[in-house]
């Protein structure tokens, strides 16, 4: 039997790096700033060889051009605009085979948390992030009712460490006394169920206010685990409010790891991070009052806590 070689040409063709996460923490004073991107890298131009002949002479690796996003965000991002012409002008005078292009880029707004009136310096809310929610159970005469939220993305850039847990031959992770610490809190709280009856509850002043005290809480102290600052965080609202019995978080640990500028000639003062997406840390605790009206089983049902 013979076979013959259709003739076939290259058509359209790009190659890149997808979604390079990329958070550059400006840190010159103590008010820091904060730039938060999805990077999308993708190059045009002379690549037939690669396809046709297994040559790479011409393929940047999709891993360099990871390390250029995150190389040039040392000087910072400026917008993402300019920052992807940055990219895009890299590129194609740096390679001649190399005659264009695609660059994406999605950026998260953060803004700072309101912290006892003012402005945090180093403590961010992902703008327009979370769901509010509610659940009510009538049970004979018991009305239960539990609020919560979901996805309350915040991000503090300093005042966060993890050190003196235990090691065996499979820890790797060094200890540290300033990182990134950021989560998407999720939390359901549970109303007294005589403040219930009373109904001298305001649902939603109350609302406001918890959610105002989560983001203080997060804020205010150095965090030693994300463990204690729940705690911190439950204790605020527990303080504040004796309407509420009791608290459940289920919080992401969202890591940020230092990304190694040293092989660009780069120092890294915890200014250029990558934002990993999984696998997470998942700390997740109950926090309650010595004595709490029976919950009966309002708690049913309600997904995601331990
Ligand atoms: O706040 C943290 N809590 C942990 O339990 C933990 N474990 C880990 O590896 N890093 C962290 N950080």
């Amino acid at each position: 039997m013979t076979t013959t070689n259709s003739k076939i040409i290259l058509g359209k063709n790009q190659y890149g790096k997808a979604e390079v996460r990329v958070v550059k923490i400006t840190r010159s004073t103590d008010r820091h700033e904060i730039e938060d991107l999805n990077v999308t890298s993708q190059l045009r131009g002379d690549f037939d060889a690669a396809h046709f002949e297994g040559d790479n002479s011409h393929v940047v690796p999709t891993d360099t051009q990871k390390n250029t996003v995150y190389g040039f965000a040392r000087d910072g991002i400026g917008s993402p605009e300019e920052f992807l012409i940055r990219l895009a002008n890299h590129f194609t005078s740096s390679f001649s085979w190399v005659s264009g292009g695609r660059w994406e880029a999605e950026q998260y707004a953060w803004e700072r948390i309101i912290s006892h009136g003012a402005p945090h310096d180093h403590s961010f809310v992902r703008k327009g992030q979370e769901v509010r929610n509610a659940v009510v159970t009538k049970d004979g005469d018991n009305v239960y009712v539990i609020s919560g939220l979901n996805d309350l993305t915040v991000l503090k850039s300093t005042q966060s460490g993890f050190v003196g847990y235990p090691k065996d031959r499979f820890t790797t992770l060094a200890e540290t006394t300033d990182r990134i610490l950021a989560t998407d809190v999720s939390a359901r709280w549970r109303y007294n169920n005589e403040a219930i009856a009373s109904g001298a509850i305001d649902f939603n002043k109350a609302y406001d206010d918890v959610k105002a005290l989560l983001l203080e809480g997060f804020s205010e102290e150095y965090s030693y685990a994300l463990q204690q600052t729940l705690f911190q965080m439950a204790q605020k609202v527990l303080d504040a409010h004796p309407e509420i019995d009791e608290i459940r978080f289920s919080t992401p640990n969202n890591h940020h790891f230092l990304v190694d500028l040293t092989p660009f000639g780069l120092d890294n003062p915890g200014e250029v991070f990558f934002a990993a997406d999984r696998p997470y840390g998942l700390i997740e605790a109950n926090f309650q009052r010595e004595t709490i009206s029976d919950a009966g089983n309002s708690w049913d049902g309600i997904a995601g806590f331990c």
